[in-house]
């Protein structure tokens, strides 16, 4: 059996939102909170990679350690060395996973969005037992949908960090650009309905009925 821990992302602008989509509550529990539940539920340790931990301090958050996104430097830049840049936060769900996977120590990493009020948990055991069988080339275990792979709510191996790193080094941001250039193995989705996440205030209206 592989280890396995879980990261989790709560770092983006929320502008469809129109507020931080991280503390909304969805049946009374806020997104974060629930997304952190679920993983320290199939992980033993949960890493929430945000530039602003201090926000989510008051959630209880069982097996959860924090870890604060730092703006990229030059050196992680491909920028020419004569032009001083630091890219500022956010600069998005990659770098933000990169910098979560340099802390992992686990063989395996779940990565999930903080907005994913649907997860089941049965579906994600399965996954997780599905990890015996990926083949070692493979960067990542994900979901399949008709827009192409659900970078946010699966599965990388530690050792994807190198590549990954070397992405982000050469200026690339896009999970899909990412994930097209290595072999990715498919898991098996039940139904799409656990993918759903909550960009907007009408998406938030659908899962939470006290709204
Ligand atoms: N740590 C980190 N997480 C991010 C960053 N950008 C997006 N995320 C997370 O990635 C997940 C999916 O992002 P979106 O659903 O697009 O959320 P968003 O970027 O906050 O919202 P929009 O501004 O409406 O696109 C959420 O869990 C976000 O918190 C980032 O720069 N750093
Ligand atoms: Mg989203």
């Amino acid at each position: 059996m592989h280890s396995l821990s879980a990261i989790v992302l709560a770092g983006g602008k929320s502008s469809r939102m129109g507020e931080d989509k991280a503390l909304l509550p969805v049946q009374g529990v806020p997104l974060l909170k629930r997304v952190c539940d679920v993983a320290s539920s199939l992980c033993n340790l949960v890493y929430i990679i945000t530039p602003t931990p201090e926000k989510y301090q008051h959630l209880s958050l069982n097996n959860c350690q924090f870890v604060r996104e730092v703006p990229l430097s030059q050196e992680n830049l491909s920028t020419p060395t004569s032009t001083k840049v630091t890219l500022p936060l956010p600069h998005g769900p990659l770098v933000g996973f990169a910098q979560g996977l340099a802390v992992v120590q686990t063989d395996w990493v779940l990565l999930l969005a903080c907005d994913l009020p649907k997860l089941q948990i049965e579906v994600l055991q399965n996954w997780v037992e599905e990890l015996e069988n990926v083949p070692e080339d493979a960067i990542a275990a994900l979901p399949c949908h008709d827009k192409g792979w659900d970078p946010l709510c699966g599965f990388y191996p530690r050792s994807c960090f190198p590549v990954l790193n070397a992405f982000i080094t050469q200026g690339g941001r896009s999970f899909q650009s990412w994930l097209a250039q290595h072999p990715v193995h498919i898991l098996s989705l039940p139904s799409t309905e656990m993918l759903f996440n909550c960009n907007t205030p009408e998406d938030l209206a659908l899962v939470d009925d006290t709204r």
